[in-house]
């Protein structure tokens, strides 16, 4: 198993409840996405998937490990082998692109290695290829704060497919990125996820692009799983009841250009709805 949660629940210190009775696994290789209205939990869901919030209740295995009975130094190796694309990526502004996109594998590398590699980028080779992945090769020594929303996005991205890691956990990945962008950058995350086996999660908004990528769906409501569905099975009243309070049906393309997949399914189009 890459992961399994065993109804696993999450208070945050201000006592409100973000995840409720969450059971949840996946094997090496699987693809998921995430989907549900803003606040159901999908954040939260995927730090605690990335080791980096604690289950208040149930039981996380993840790579095979129970990541909080581990000591410090291997929860640190264990959190090296999950790779995590943010919304927003927290990259220092002053940071080169190049250097931002290596920054993805100093968790794997010695301390002596890791400060060099900021000091003095290594493989720059290897950070060229992840980046001409999201079309971000000519941006190489660009600082990232000379980078637009969307450029940062893709190099968040970059730095994930250099890490290589063994779950790659992908908030929002695309949220920033115009549909064509958007669509291409997932379809990397994929080719990354089919030639390297690595687990992949994604959070999105966009049910559209969900439905083009990934062959299994799981809704979140209020912090509960609603649905864990392979993408053949959902149907729209199961999309209908989950986003029931927001009025139209999330997407990022228009209602014309709905994928072949999601069209196979009958999704309701938002001016349906
Ligand atoms: N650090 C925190 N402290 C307290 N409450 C939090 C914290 N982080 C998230 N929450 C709450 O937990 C719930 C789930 O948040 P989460 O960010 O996981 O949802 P989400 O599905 O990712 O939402 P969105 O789609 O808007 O990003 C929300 O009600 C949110 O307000």
């Amino acid at each position: 198993m890459s992961f399994s949660l065993a109804a696993v629940g999450l208070v945050h210190p201000n006592g409100h409840r973000a995840l409720q009775d969450v059971t949840l696994a996946a094997r090496a290789g699987e693809r998921l996405a995430v989907i549900g209205p803003s606040g159901a939990g999908k954040t939260t869901l995927l730090r605690v998937l990335g080791a980096a919030l604690r289950p208040s209740e149930g039981m996380a295995t993840l790579l095979d490990v129970a990541p909080w009975q581990l000591g410090g130094p291997a929860l640190r190796k264990l959190r090296a082998q999950i790779g995590t694309v943010h919304q927003s990526p927290p990259i220092a502004p002053r940071l080169r692109v190049v250097t931002a996109v290596l920054s993805g594998r100093l968790g794997e590398w010695s301390a002596v290695r890791a400060l060099s590699s900021l000091l003095h980028p290594s493989d720059i080779a290897g950070a060229h290829e992840a980046l001409s992945r999201v079309a971000m090769e000519d941006r190489l020594f660009d600082r990232c704060d000379r980078l637009s929303g969307g450029q940062l996005q893709r190099v968040g991205v970059a730095r994930a497919l250099y890490q290589r890691p063994r779950l790659l956990l992908a908030d929002e990945p695309v949220s920033a990125l115009d549909p064509t962008l958007a669509d291409a950058t997932l379809q990397q995350l994929v080719a990354q996820s089919e030639s390297t086996g690595v687990t992949l999660v994604a959070s999105l908004h966009a049910v559209d692009l969900a439905l083009r990528w990934f062959p299994r769906i799981v809704g979140m409501r209020d912090g509960q799983v609603m649905f864990d569905a392979p993408v053949g099975d959902v149907t729209p009243q199961m999309l209908t009841a989950l986003y029931a309070s927001e009025g139209a049906l999330p997407m990022q393309g228009t209602p014309d250009a709905l994928p072949v997949r999601a069209a196979a399914v009958a999704v309701p189009r938002p001016d349906c709805l």
